[in-house]
């Protein structure tokens, strides 16, 4: 390690072993043969990387890829299977919840003990208690036993701890998404203020938000794989870009809906930036049965289903559409779409005024947004930035 190397995970696999015997009488029955009946499941594999102090590090990826079980494994709570990891300074560990928490013993209890086992002296835990348990805000339940926690209070309390105790290394799982909001802003400017001291965070989340916030660098696994290590933005956009490929495998899958009098023939989506940042959908429309009226439905949401816009053409009461057997041809242009870098879904929707729907095609088209102007987020700006003194 050099002098600033926090964190060195040197070729680092970890395989869990899953039993498939279902029943104990199975279990007794194939005492001999268990080992046969095992399967190993690599969640880690040939992991290599090196953290500097003084950095935050986000690490992301789909449900199941290996981000917790590479935080444990650098927090040392997993033993790696093989490789090795080498860690310095006091660490301070947000992980499952309610982890590190005795059930049986008061708020005030558990603190002392989380403080012990992170290495702080009784005298030190007095002198930081009364700090933990104002900005953990649950100052009438610090004498309550914490199997009777919500799991919000569990929450508060443990990272209340974990900052207190001054750490040179902070490990945070997704736990922090259990919070309310204004805690969860509090627990931010925290990182923020730790960021400043030049600590070290590694911190697992699914907020695309977060992260291109709080990261100077993103790690995206796969598959308990490195896919990528290094830049945000291109992190996210390829953990997006693969959202939007199980996106569309799973649209592939879902059956064809029902379609009577108007039918979605074809939509296209494109971005043009040069326009500037007009997006053009372009629709054809088959009538198969004219009704009375019939009107267009249009959403865009990003490839983490946020929903970002939303029109219908029953608002533009002016807008005549055709209404004669045949396919008809549209054109919708959404003007100044500054969004981020991304690539964004449009749903489209046919239906009448009284809320029948005569089809419905989630993602219909998609269009994709290739770099931001400047820094990084869900919208797009380009800063002037002037000196005036
Ligand atoms: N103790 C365990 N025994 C067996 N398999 C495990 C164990 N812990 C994790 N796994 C498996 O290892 C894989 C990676 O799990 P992990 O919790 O690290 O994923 P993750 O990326 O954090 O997922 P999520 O986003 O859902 O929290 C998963 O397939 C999980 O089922």
């Amino acid at each position: 390690m050099t002098t600033t190397d926090i964190i060195r995970v040197h070729d680092v696999s970890k395989r869990f072993v899953l039993h498939q015997d279902k029943s104990l009488k199975e279990r007794v029955l194939n005492v001999r043969k268990a080992r046969e009946h095992r399967n190993d499941f690599w969640a880690l594999s040939n992991i290599d990387l090196t953290i500097q102090a003084g950095t935050t590090v986000g690490l992301v990826g789909h449900n199941g890829s290996g981000k917790s079980t590479l935080l444990k494994v650098i927090g040392g709570i997993l033993q790696p299977t093989t490789g090795k990891v080498e860690r310095r300074g006091r660490l301070a560990a947000l992980l499952e919840l309610g982890a590190g928490f005795h059930p049986d013993l008061t708020g005030r209890e558990n603190v002392y003990l989380n403080a012990a086992i992170l290495g702080l002296s009784r005298e030190e835990t007095d002198a930081i208690f009364d700090d933990v348990v104002e900005f953990s805000g649950i100052e009438s339940f610090i004498e309550t036993q914490v199997k009777f926690y919500s799991s919000g209070m569990y929450v508060r309390l443990a990272f209340a701890v974990a900052i207190h105790v001054e750490p040179d290394l902070l490990l945070v799982d997704e736990v922090l998404a259990v919070g309310d909001e204004p805690f969860q802003r509090k627990c931010m400017d925290k990182i923020a203020e730790f960021q400043s001291q030049g600590r070290t965070i590694v911190l697992v989340s699914h907020s695309a938000a977060q992260v291109g916030s709080l990261c100077d660098r993103v790690i995206v696994l796969d598959g308990g794989k490195i896919m990528h290590d290094g830049d945000p933005a291109k992190g996210l956009a390829i953990l997006r870009a693969g959202y939007e490929a199980d996106r569309v495998a799973h649209e592939a899958e879902a059956p064809a809906p029902a379609v009577d009098s108007y039918r979605i023939a074809n939509a296209t989506a494109t971005f043009d930036p040069t326009t500037p940042d007009d997006v053009r959908v372009g629709l054809d429309v088959e009538v198969l049965e004219p009704r009375d009226s019939w009107g267009i439905g249009l959403s865009i949401e990003n490839s983490l289903g946020t929903h970002l816009y939303g029109m219908t053409t029953f608002d533009r009461p002016e807008l005549v559409l055709p209404n004669t057997r045949g396919v008809h041809h549209l054109e919708i242009v959404l003007p100044q779409v500054r969004v981020g870098a991304g690539t964004y879904l449009v749903n489209i929707g046919l239906g009448n005024q009284a809320g029948e729907t005569f089809h419905r095609i989630a993602g219909a088209a998609s269009f994709a947004v290739e770099a931001n102007d400047f820094g990084y987020g869900l919208i797009r700006i380009n800063p002037e930035i002037t000196v005036t003194s």
